[in-house]
């Protein structure tokens, strides 16, 4: 008896003293949450900044409203009750939408060499959205899986390996829940004191996206009514991060059960579109959609529902600023297809990536974010030596800063930028001043009264449109 309380007490101990140790990294993770927090973010995330996000399913088949079509349809939502009642003979069931997912012109190589044009680093596609259609051959999801009916394809292993072969990093959305799953639903009624759902269907589901696929992104998503204890999020991660094919790479974010949102996983999401325009002491990942009005392909679309160009650079600049990654969403069609106003915007994107990408990816957060007297200025920078993120709390080191970068949105009417952040920064040494696609050229700059003018060069020869950015070096 004693002799085992001595075991006991020891194996605690040891597991206990293995996660304290900085890192964690000798140890195993244990599954909750304060040893998994210990774990370090994989550099490849936080370096890559820019990602593309893509809803695919059986909703891309109505293509109407949203990808959330059928839970619309069937909580009797007006417009998606008079489109069924227009356009399908009564008693036209969701399922009969799933033969119609032809995919006939998916080319995954296609798809691939856009989205590494467009300047992406990484492409998450839906694996299952809350509909519950896999886009892989569930071993649990009989008649519903895009390899049963529908594509008759393996659309997660055939985008996958293009991805890869494209030299992009490939990963996962994944829903917890599954609006109309029977299991799932009967859980539910029993106020979630039963957990078949996630034992018999989303972990094996799940084990073998991961077995499969190896993904080095997780987005997990559907899991806002039923506590991480239900889901049993941390038992899972606990197995991704000590013994899972991916355990060294794959990064997940924060959507595990009610209260987590915000406060664990390796990046946050936190709300949609999230993007707090200040310095976050975690890494965190702004997730949009080019149609402001649904993440999956709908026809119904209209011009001035998209982003324009300025506010997708907008959007992705501010965001890198504040220590985030920009995933930007875009919604295939059921032909598999990605329609040419989502390429035209995002080969546009690239083409501005291509001049301005120095100032973008494997930058850091600078000490300053947005510019206090000039809020169309953000600041990134270069670090000589990559240190990871650092803490809100901590100063940056401005000796380990090889370059400082000012984006701005906005050209300035009279040709002279004028920013008061940089002003201490330029005291401070011997700097110069250049513009990203001007090579060679140097930039005048006079300091007075506290604010910084930058005189600019002619518009006309600057090579690139819609945000400029000025990098400083010491000389
Ligand atoms: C990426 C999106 O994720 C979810 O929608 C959410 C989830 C969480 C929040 N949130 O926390 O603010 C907002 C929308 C999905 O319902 C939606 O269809 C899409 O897949």
């Amino acid at each position: 008896m004693m002799k085992r309380l001595v075991i006991f007490l020891f194996s605690v101990s040891y597991a206990a003293a293995v996660c304290i140790s900085a890192k964690c990294e000798t140890g195993r993770y244990q599954p909750n949450w304060e040893s998994l927090d210990k774990r370090p973010l994989p550099e490849w995330y936080d370096k890559a900044k820019i990602g593309i996000f893509l809803h695919w399913g059986v909703f891309s088949v109505p293509s109407y409203g949203s990808e959330w079509f059928w839970s619309n349809w069937h909580g009797n939502n007006s417009i998606h009750v008079d489109f069924m009642k227009k356009n399908y003979r009564p008693g036209f069931t969701y399922q009969e939408f799933a033969p119609m997912l032809t995919a006939e012109f998916f080319n995954p190589d296609e798809w691939a060499k856009l989205f590494q044009r467009a300047g992406a680093k990484y492409v998450v596609l839906t694996s299952k959205h809350h509909e519950g259609f896999t886009m892989f051959p569930s071993k649990k999801s009989f008649s519903w899986n895009s390899v049963e009916v529908g594509p008759h394809r393996d659309i997660v292993g055939e985008l996958g390996k293009a991805v890869k072969d494209h030299g992009l990093v490939f990963g996962v959305y994944h829903s917890l829940f599954e609006w109309f799953n029977p299991i799932y639903l009967k859980d539910k009624y029993e106020l979630f004191a039963t957990r078949d759902y996630p034992t018999t269907k989303l972990w094996p589901d799940l084990k073998q996206l991961i077995n499969d696929y190896e993904p080095s992104v997780l987005w997990s998503d559907g899991d806002w009514e039923a506590l991480d204890s239900y889901w049993n999020s941390t038992d899972f991660l606990a197995w991704l991060y000590n013994d899972s094919p991916v355990k060294d790479r794959i990064v997940v974010n924060d959507r595990w059960g009610i209260g987590i949102p915000c406060h664990h996983g390796d990046f946050y999401n936190c709300q949609d579109r999230y993007n707090p325009g200040k310095l976050q002491n975690h890494k965190w990942e702004n997730a949009f959609t080019l149609d402001s009005k649904s993440w999956g392909w709908r026809r119904d679309l209209q011009l001035r529902d998209l982003m324009t160009l300025d506010d997708l650079i907008k959007e992705v600049v501010s965001t890198v600023s504040c220590g985030g990654n920009a995933l930007i969403n875009v919604g295939p069609t059921k032909e598999g297809t990605i329609a040419p106003i989502f390429q035209e915007r995002l080969l546009s994107f690239g083409k501005w990536l291509r001049v301005n990408g120095e100032a973008i990816y494997e930058s850091s957060p600078w000490q300053h974010q947005n510019d206090s007297r000039n809020t169309n200025v953000w600041y990134t920078c270069r670090k000589t030596s990559y240190d990871g993120l650092r803490p809100t709390s901590k100063p940056l080191k401005t000796d380990k800063v090889s370059a400082t970068y000012a984006i701005f949105l906005k050209w300035p009417a009279n040709n002279v930028l004028q920013v008061k952040d940089l002003t201490p920064y330029l005291h401070s040494g011997n700097f110069a001043v250049g513009m990203l696609g001007k090579a060679g050229e140097t930039l005048n700059w006079t300091i007075s009264n506290g604010l910084t003018y930058i005189t600019l060069p002619d518009k006309a020869t600057v090579r690139t449109e819609h945000a400029w950015a000025l990098r400083i070096t010491l000389k």
